[in-house]
């Protein structure tokens, strides 16, 4: 059966969850010496581009024909043949979808109105129009067919990322979602939920993104907490209400494929069911796994590479973990399936409050108990494992070497974000927090705080800022409620939004990421060139003019950025030496002249 099959049963009680089979597109896209031969035959200089193609003939018959062309040039076709191939047997990437103009979009959201610099104000507005380019509907064609591509079928239109992200992606989304709420445009938000409602009902879980190449992954669950906006903004209780079998459902897929035990406590940790090297950067994992020696040792590094993608983070220091314990190395010593990631049990943690929440609205006394116990158990755990009273902050636990990896990430402080602690305990909290932060030099970047502190080349590492991150760092502080946390949350969200109007104003642009280093500089590094659009990165600055526009001016736009320790001690090396040299001159003309 495939998924649309799997939509047309009403009942639609998912025994298991799918396997690459059960989508018979994957033959194509997934796996196999097709997928293998043209990836290989690197004759796009992005491997995305060949498995967002769509098939002009059934799969079957494509492989058929493939298996022919392969015994016509005796297993070697030059890269010419492959491109020829590809050309008679595929139409070019993103035929399947049309631009849409999404019908709820309105000029004049009113969210503008908290606006109050002109310049700002016009920024807003531009965003708001920004949604109309990354509207997508799909053809009709792919709900009738869906084996001859690779994008999943959904009932809705979506707003994707943008670039080379032309379909929905899971934890963009919640961004995404949120600026739409704030844009006034529900019924669009809406939409979307009801998507990822209808794949956890077909799939039984949300894939990484909306194509079936990604079947083996998810990415941070963030569903429960879409429908908690849009409760929230549309006070629609019912709709969170019917959704609560599908969430629950996505809440126990998570519990049950990916619990690990530490230090005797189940967490929960990323990783991936499918076999071989990313479709979607197939040659890139090919040849970065050319160190390894044996099959085996290849298919558990493409598991850890795709593990990584499942956190949202790849690739990143933060899941390298080489021979002495510690995260310096490269992208082959990653080894997501061997850490707990804060943040994904802080979001597990409140994705059973969130449950155990739209429960008691129906007034379902047994399940606001099941949930809320859930919920305890992953609090304790969270509290055991994570919490590290003498760094002051949560830190990821290593498996391997049953040690905290005290490194920075942001999401170190996503239990923050998603109140994953003793409320009681905000003010020792609070202290501890603020010092670490103060110790790790975070408040000194101009252009807002990097994904880790060490430099790899790779996307989610340094000088890399992410839009989401920025988020949960923000709210999270914000959520602490002390003064002083509220006080470095505002002049964070704000630095932030400053910044990305520094680099909007000089390049008319809105990137997936930025620089630490450089106020309004773009990020860069990974394996693709930064792209444009883009979703989260409009959602997020959507929310914070709304939060802070009545009090931001970008007149004389700056930083604002503390100075850094080292920059502190040259200044005060260069100030000891300045009253020396004046000391020194008094001493000589009074003393010895
Ligand atoms: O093609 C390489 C990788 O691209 C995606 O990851 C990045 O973009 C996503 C969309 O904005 C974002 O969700 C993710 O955090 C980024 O790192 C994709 O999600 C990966 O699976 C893929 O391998």
């Amino acid at each position: 059966r495939n998924v649309i099959e799997y939509a047309a049963d009403s009942e639609n009680t998912i025994e298991k969850d799918v396997t690459a089979y059960d989508f018979p597109a994957c033959q194509i896209y997934c796996y196999g010496p097709l997928l293998h031969t043209v990836q290989m035959a690197n004759i796009f200089r992005d491997s995305k581009t060949f498995v967002d193609m769509k098939l002009k003939k059934a799969p079957e018959k494509t492989i058929e024909e493939f298996d022919a062309f392969m015994e016509s040039k005796n297993n070697t076709p030059s890269d010419d043949d492959v491109l020829q191939f590809v050309n008679d047997h595929f139409d070019e990437k993103g035929t399947e979808l049309e631009v849409w103009t999404p019908t709820d979009w309105k000029e004049n959201p009113s969210f503008l109105d908290n606006v109050h610099d002109p310049d700002l104000k016009q920024w807003g507005a531009d965003l708001n129009a920004i949604w109309k380019d990354l509207g997508r509907k799909m053809k009709e064609d792919v709900s009738k067919n869906p084996d001859y591509y690779s994008i999943i079928p959904v009932p809705n239109p979506v707003i994707i990322p943008g670039g080379r992200f032309i379909e929905f992606y899971y934890w963009d989304s919640y961004w995404i979602i949120r600026g739409l709420l704030l844009s006034e445009m529900q019924d669009t938000a809406r939409g979307m939920i009801e998507n990822f409602l209808s794949i956890v009902q077909r799939i039984g879980f949300i894939p990484n993104g909306g194509r079936v190449y990604y079947w083996g992954r998810s990415q941070p669950p963030l569903l429960t907490a879409m429908v908690k906006a849009y409760v929230d903004f549309t006070k629609d209780d019912l709709f969170a209400i019917n959704a609560l079998d599908v969430l629950e459902h996505e809440f126990e897929y998570f519990i049950n494929n990916h619990t690990v035990q530490a230090k005797g406590h189940n967490l929960v940790a990323y990783r991936d069911s499918s076999t071989g090297p990313r479709p979607e950067s197939y040659r890139e994992d090919v040849e970065s796994a050319k160190i390894f020696d044996t099959e085996e040792a290849k298919e558990a590094y493409y598991s850890e590479l795709k593990s990584a993608a499942e956190s949202g983070m790849d690739f990143s220091s933060r899941w390298f973990i080489n021979s002495d314990g510690t995260n310096t190395g490269n992208l082959t010593q990653t080894k997501t399936r061997s850490i707990v990631p804060v943040e994904l049990n802080a979001i597990l943690y409140w994705n059973a409050k969130m449950i155990a929440e739209f429960h008691s609205k129906a007034d379902n006394v047994d399940k606001v108990q099941e949930y809320e116990a859930k919920a305890h158990k992953i609090l304790e755990a969270i509290q055991a494992v994570l919490w590290n009273e003498d760094v002051g902050a949560w830190l990821d636990y290593d498996l391997i070497n049953n040690k905290p990896r005290n490194s920075f990430v942001p999401t170190n402080l996503a239990p923050l974000w998603v109140k994953a602690y003793n409320i009681s305990d905000s003010q020792k909290i609070s202290t501890a927090v603020l010092k670490y932060i103060e110790e790790n030099d975070l408040d000194t970047f101009p252009g807002g705080v990097p994904n880790t502190l060490i430099q790899t080349g790779e996307q989610w590492d340094y000088p890399n800022v992410w839009p989401p991150m920025q988020y949960i760092l923000v709210e999270g502080l914000d959520n602490l409620g002390t003064p002083e946390a509220k006080n470095l949350s505002a002049r964070w969200g704000q630095r932030w939004v400053k910044s990305n109007f520094e680099a909007y104003r000089e390049t008319r642009s809105m990137f997936e990421k930025y620089d630490a280093e450089k106020f309004g500089g773009h990020g860069g590094g990974g394996e693709y060139d930064v792209q444009k659009g883009f979703g989260w990165t409009n959602g997020v600055i959507i929310e914070w003019l709304a939060k802070y526009g009545r009090e931001l001016s970008i007149s004389g736009n700056t930083d604002g950025a503390a100075p850094s320790k080292s920059l502190i001690s040259l200044l005060g090396v260069a100030t000891v030496a300045l009253i020396a040299t004046v000391a020194g001159r008094y001493i000589w003309r009074t003393w010895f002249k």
